[in-house]
């Protein structure tokens, strides 16, 4: 599989007033097409500096960029690329559908539907109704829609998104995480950073872990869990009567956390007595695992206090 995006031990440093800021250290991954890679860590981490570096904002950098193979430094790498930022500004006296039509000149796309084809993704976005509103008429979230439609409008083939659900309600963060699959499933890359673990496991086949400029992990958030779970919570039916310390979750079903050596012999009793499993998972949260990685990194109570890069370089 070809990449979308790579990332060749990139530093950055910000030098300013005096004081020195490594924001970037030796980052390293890549994102293949097809691939939704989440980008997670805590504020002042480097997320929006890695964006930055990716889109060329910042060109005083170490390490090597590419986009589908093309240096980032060269602007041809930013065919097809779409970007929304976390809180998307958007020309307020303009409507979406006035917008939509903007993305689609801009990128050079020229179609017969064109007017259909935006309402399309307006539809998508449940914000169709707007269409022909002022921008400024509308709620934050439903501004975040509109940003979120004008840049799949242009069937990028990486989609860069900072916090894509942060300013959404539950249906439109199920919304987008269905549309984003769907992107995905057609073959568009995603590069997304978010503060919420819950939502990057729901999108994300890999991620990253950034802390301080440094990237401690990437893995898939099932192996990351897979990986360091020795205990399991097994659901299961029937035979209650087998399993000391099981809590019911509804009438015949219950759940037993295990450790994974007594699972085999937990199975076979269960069997035996005619009761069957319904889910075994890992007992681990991937938060859990997250605090243990930053923290096996880094030493405890790397967490507490200020995480940011600056109170890093201070101390
Ligand atoms: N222009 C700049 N000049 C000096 N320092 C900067 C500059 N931009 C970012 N930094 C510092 O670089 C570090 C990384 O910042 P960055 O904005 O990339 O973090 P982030 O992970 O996006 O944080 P957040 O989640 O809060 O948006 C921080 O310590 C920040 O203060």
């Amino acid at each position: 599989m070809s990449q979308a995006l790579e990332f060749s031990s990139v530093s950055k440093i910000f030098r300013t007033r005096g004081k020195t800021v490594q924001a970037l250290r030796d980052v390293s991954f890549t994102v293949s097409e097809g691939e939704v890679f989440g980008f997670v860590g805590p504020n002042g981490a480097g997320k929006s500096t890695t964006i930055k570096v990716m889109l060329d904002v910042i060109d005083d950098y170490e390490g090597e960029v590419r986009l589908y193979g093309v240096s980032a430094r060269d602007a041809a790498s930013r065919k097809g690329v779409a970007y929304v930022p976390e809180s998307p500004a958007l020309y307020e006296q303009f409507t979406p559908l006035e917008i939509l039509r903007m993305a689609l000149d801009m990128y050079g796309i020229r179609r017969d539907d064109r007017d259909a084809w935006c309402m399309r993704w307006l539809e998508r976005f449940s914000v169709a109704e707007y269409a022909k509103r002022a921008i400024r008429q509308l709620s934050k979230g439903n501004v975040q829609r509109v940003a979120l439609a004008h840049a799949l409008v242009v069937q990028p083939r990486l989609l860069v998104l900072d916090e894509p659900l942060s300013g959404l309600d539950p249906v439109g963060r199920k919304d987008v995480v269905e549309i984003l699959a769907d992107y995905k499933a057609q073959g568009g890359a995603i590069f997304l950073t978010s503060h919420v673990l819950h939502d990057v496991e729901r999108i994300a086949d890999r991620f990253g872990f950034i802390h301080r400029g440094q990237l401690l992990t990437t893995r898939a958030p099932h192996e990351l869990v897979a990986e360091r779970a020795d205990r399991y919570l097994v659901r299961y039916q029937g035979g209650a009567t087998l399993a000391a310390g099981a809590q019911t979750v509804r009438e015949g079903e219950f759940e037993l956390e295990l450790a994974q050596a007594e699972l085999p012999a937990f199975i076979e009793r269960l069997q035996q007595d005619g009761g069957r499993i319904v889910t075994v998972k890992p007992a681990m949260t991937l938060e859990a695992v997250f605090f243990q990685v930053l923290e096996g990194a880094l030493g405890p109570g790397a967490m507490s206090g200020d995480t940011s890069q600056a109170a890093a370089s201070a101390g």
